[in-house]
């Protein structure tokens, strides 16, 4: 029986007395095998429980901060102070297993306290990332102009996922004159190497105001082309297809290439697309830093992709000359756009970048102008005909519209021209595509100042140089914000008139009745005409910056927004009134694996059938 304790007396300092003592109880309890098998056990778990004991302390007194730190704060007395780190057992690794592997269940777990979404800091491989949750909080990110540079993921990405060398990276790191047109105070970047400012205001100019209208137009009409030749039988009869959202891909995401990028690029790439998806689904692994060696496939993708971008800027190098573009004033069949054409040369006067580092960052530009648009119209047309009571209300007051013709493209110009307006302001087509992004669009929006604390809400301080990261899938799913209408419509589900207000019905709108009229405060009706149309409700976004969020927000918000927006109003529209869809599979799954890096899709094929609407032409006049 001493043999028992041989080990044993190396970690715990008992008297041999004890010992003996100890081994007579558990013999004549259990008798003599039984107690060497116990001992046995107790040899091994008490250098185990030893081991554990930092682990325990760590833990106890991360989880006492963290509970302090969610306490009502006292005005009088609390200064405001940086965000508690979310409580975990391993001290370096800290949240980082999760961050990367299991990323829903994180977020859903470390952004909320006592039933409330909180801001948080997760501590992950020695650094920190603040995450920051709740509807005041981030309305306040979105408002401080020194947290608007979002140049710190940008770097990540633009090296890890799009392939970007040091050597051209090492500008953009040292970028800390933020996205706005005035640098910030602190900065000595020179003005040509203030990349973050540059890239965003072409961005700006490309995508909003005049840039808009050509842009949203050209692939407006390559989307009425690819579909019109697309093997749907001319004589209205109904056709099956297998993959609703590689019809998309195909029809949608051909158009916005060819309509932001030109058709040389396709024409010297006819496999680009296709070569996209792959590259999109494999990001999640990209930006997990996993190694070539890994997943040769994907990185293989990547590397044709790059080749195509550097063959057409190449042949659009030696082609392009200023007599070549088009009448817009805009478009040509080299670059494919005035934005191409003149990021080209602001970016080749940052120092450090060469065509090599505009091959990647054009990579990036592609990724971020074709994969998130395609499957938010994807999914906003599933919804619409997986339902014949909304394709039908839809429609009463859509129909109207004539989606074919130069006039149809105009918005706002007078004649026949208001009917992209008439889409846009329909309520019901408004509150789909809302509620299809809030369900949907699962993203990071990340910010940083590299100058200085930033206190936000009063209460909570994000240190200089910090990551601050948003995750809209937690702001988009706070059962403390979002209206349900008393459990009827779960967040988790879609709810078509989520966002629609009924003047008369108080239980109506986005919001929660229970929510605080300090944070959020029903908008007033628009004038009755507008409100006839959408049946006494109208709909708005109002209120809800720091809710619904799924362009980000602020300055550095998706420069893309408002062309995204008119395409998936423009698409949907278009299929909704020029064409009669079933969805054939039942329950539609959608992909988990991207989660945190845009919008969702379908995890399988969801099979189809399609027909033209040959006898619909009701209203051939403009409106
Ligand atoms: C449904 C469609 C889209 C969604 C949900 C979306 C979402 C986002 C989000 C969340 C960001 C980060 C914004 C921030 O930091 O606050 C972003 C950035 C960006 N988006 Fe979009 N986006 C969409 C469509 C587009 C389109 C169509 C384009 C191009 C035409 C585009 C171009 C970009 C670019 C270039 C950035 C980087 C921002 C910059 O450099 O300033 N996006 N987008």
């Amino acid at each position: 029986m001493d043999s028992l304790w041989n080990n044993q007396t190396v970690l715990v300092h008992w008297t041999e007395q004890q010992q003996s003592s100890y081994s007579q109880l558990l013999m004549s309890y259990f008798g003599p095998s039984r107690a060497s098998t116990l001992a046995s056990v107790f040899n091994r778990a008490v250098p185990c429980l030893l081991f554990l004991v930092p682990f325990i302390l760590n833990y106890a007194i991360v989880l006492i901060l963290y509970r302090r730190a969610y306490r009502p704060p006292d005005s009088e007395k609390d200064a405001p102070q940086c965000p508690p780190i979310y409580p975990h057992f391993v001290p370096f690794l800290g949240s980082a297993i999760s961050f990367a592997f299991d990323g829903v269940n994180l977020i859903k777990k470390a952004t909320r306290h006592a039933g409330s979404l909180v801001p948080v800091r997760l501590s992950i491989l020695a650094n920190e990332i603040y995450l920051i949750q709740g509807p005041e909080v981030v309305a306040a990110v979105w408002k401080k102009k020194h947290l608007g540079s979002p140049i710190l993921i940008y770097s990540f990405a633009l090296k890890h996922v799009f392939g970007m060398s040091e050597k051209s990276l090492k500008t953009y790191r040292a970028d800390d004159s933020g996205s706005h047109r005035r640098p910030h105070p602190a900065s000595n970047v020179a003005p040509h190497n203030r990349v973050d400012f540059v890239t965003h205001v072409g961005l700006l100019r490309a995508f909003g105001g005049s840039g808009l209208n050509t842009s949203f137009r050209r692939c407006a009409g390559l989307l009425q082309r690819n579909l019109s030749n697309a093997a749907i039988p001319k004589d209205g009869s109904w056709v099956e297809m297998p993959d609703f959202f590689a019809f998309f891909q195909e029809q949608l995401g051909a158009a916005v290439l060819e309509g932001l990028y030109g058709p040389a690029l396709p024409r010297l790439s006819p496999h680009f697309l296709q070569d996209l998806w792959k590259f999109d689904r494999a990001t999640p692994k990209f930006a997990k830093l996993t190694p070539r060696f890994l997943m040769r496939g994907s990185y293989e993708v990547r590397d044709r992709l790059l080749d195509a971008i550097r063959r057409w800027h190449r042949h659009a190098r030696q082609s392009f000359d200023e007599s070549a573009i088009g009448p817009d004033g805009d478009a040509d069949p080299f670059w494919g756009s005035k934005h191409v054409r003149s990021r080209q040369e602001t970016l080749l006067q940052v120092d450090g970048q060469d065509h090599e580092a505009i091959v990647a960052a054009d990579l990036g530009l592609i990724w971020a102008s074709v994969t998130n648009v395609v499957p938010s119209s994807m999914m906003c047309t599933l919804y619409i005909y997986r339902d014949e009571k909304l394709r039908d209300r839809l429609r009463s007051g859509l129909d109207r519209i004539v989606l074919t013709g130069e006039d149809a493209l105009l918005a706002g110009g007078g004649g026949g021209g208001d009917m992209m307006e008439t889409m846009l302001r329909n309520p019901l087509l408004s509150s789909v595509y809302a509620e299809t992004l809030r369900l949907h669009l699962q993203a990071y929006v990340t910010r940083s100042c590299a100058h200085e604390d930033v206190t936000l809400a009063g209460r909570w301080v994000l240190p200089r140089n910090k990551v601050c990261m948003v995750n809209t899938y937690a702001s988009h799913m706070d059962e403390n914000f979002w209206n349900t209408r008393g459990g009827a419509f779960p967040l988790d589900t879609f709810w078509a008139e989520r966002f629609l207000i009924d003047p008369k019905d108080a239980e109506s709108g986005p919001v929660r009745m229970d929510v605080p009229p300090t944070q959020y405060k029903k908008p007033s009706p628009p004038p009755a005409e507008e409100l006839a149309e959408g049946q006494g409700k109208f709909f708005s976004v109002s209120g809800l910056e720091g809710a619904w969020i799924p362009y980000g927000g602020g300055y550095a918000a998706c420069p893309g927004r408002h062309f995204a927006k008119r395409i998936i109003f423009f698409a949907t529209t278009l299929l909704l009134t020029e064409y009669d869809v079933e969805i054939l599979t039942r329950n539609v799954e959608v992909d988990t694996r991207c989660f945190g890096l845009g919008t969702q899709k379908p995890k399988d094929p969801v099979r189809f059938r399609i027909r033209r609407r040959l006898g619909r032409r009701v209203a051939e006049q403009p409106l």
